[in-house]
């Protein structure tokens, strides 16, 4: 059966926890949390991932560690996610030999030198409506079936609106940017329901061999390169149910978009990855006085190399 046939898609149920245990053997799980400025969520998605899974303090065993990359926050981020039990790294004090650039990419990259994990499991900060049958899920296809190399997480994703009322389905990026991509570029992957989902699982050794979009353009870029390193069928799909977020606004939403395309579209083409300081000029405009004003963001689409390229600078004969 096709990963992109319906009936392949399992769901967080097919997977418990006592039967994941005796599959995980010696097996290493890590779960990694970007975030930047989440103190209202990250809390409690770490509390609840380390109670039911961390064994050191009471869980099942299933997850070895629980890791949140606090990616430039301004807020409490990285002290809440600390209170509740997460180690926490900050993106730019991880491998400072490199440097550091804004991004979720570069927070999902930069966690492949501080964490230890077989298994790389990435999970939103900002999630509000959600359960930790997320993890059980998502490592389930990992842990039982040795061709697939990614997960991803399909769900119900209702928009909720200021007062709380759901509105229509939301996912906007994910109906107008990259759905329409795949449909144009990679009719072969069109049935992965959530392409953009936040929620995923990867091998470490597939993630290491990739180059990493440092904004947006990570999770589009994890499914292409599986699929052209591994094959398709190296991809599988997890039903988790109903998952709310925090929403962005379109405009913010535009700048995500471009992230998206150019990952995208840097994997049309033969060209290897940018440079990491690549950015490129959005302009939006709103009605201002003098009539229609533009204003350009500068985005970030540039790339880090594969993890597994790189020198380790506590090797020796390393630079310093
Ligand atoms: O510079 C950043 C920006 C975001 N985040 C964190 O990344 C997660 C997702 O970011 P968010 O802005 O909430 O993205 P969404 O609007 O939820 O976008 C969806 O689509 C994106 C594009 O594929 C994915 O990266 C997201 O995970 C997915 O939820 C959250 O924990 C953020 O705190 C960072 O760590 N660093
Ligand atoms: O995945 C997406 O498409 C973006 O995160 C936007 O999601 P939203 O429309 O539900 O805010």
């Amino acid at each position: 059966m096709s990963v992109t046939d319906p009936a392949a898609i399992a769901s967080a149920e097919d997977f418990t926890v006592d039967a994941l245990l005796e599959a995980k053997g010696d097996t290493t799980v890590s779960v990694v949390i970007p975030a930047r400025d989440e103190e209202g969520t990250v809390g409690e998605v770490v509390r609840r991932i380390i109670t039911d899974f961390v064994a050191a303090q009471g869980g099942s065993g299933l997850v070895d560690e629980v890791v949140v990359i606090d990616s430039d926050s301004t807020d409490r981020t990285g002290e809440v996610a600390r209170e509740a039990g997460a180690t926490v790294h900050t993106a730019a004090s991880i491998r400072p030999d490199v440097g550091t650039v804004p991004g979720k990419g570069e927070a999902l990259w930069k966690s492949q030198f501080v964490t230890r994990g077989d298994v790389l499991v990435f999970i939103d900060a900002d999630l509000v409506d959600w359960g930790t049958h997320f993890i059980t899920g998502l490592v389930g296809p990992l842990l039982t079936r040795d061709e697939v190399r990614l997960v991803k997480a399909v769900y119900d994703r209702p928009m909720i609106d200021a007062d709380g009322r759901e509105e229509e389905a939301g996912g906007r990026v994910t109906e107008l940017v990259a759905r329409p991509w795949l449909a144009l570029h990679r009719p072969e992957l069109a049935g992965i329901v959530q392409p953009l989902s936040g929620e995923w699982a990867i091998r470490r050794a597939a993630f290491a061999g990739f180059s990493v979009p440092v904004g947006y353009g990570v999770e589009i870029a994890a499914l292409l390169d599986t699929a052209d390193r591994f094959g398709v069928e190296s991809v599988a799909q997890v039903d988790l149910g109903r998952r709310t977020h925090r929403h962005h606004r379109h405009d913010t939403l535009g700048l995500m978009a471009v992230q998206v395309l150019a990952a995208a579209d840097r994997r049309r083409s033969t060209a290897s990855g940018g440079d990491v300081q690549d950015t490129v000029g959005l302009t939006q405009f709103a009605r201002g006085e003098g009539g229609f004003e533009p204003r350009v963001s500068g985005v970030g689409v540039g790339e880090r190399p594969a993890a597994a390229s790189l020198a380790d600078p506590t090797a020796d004969g390393a630079a310093s």
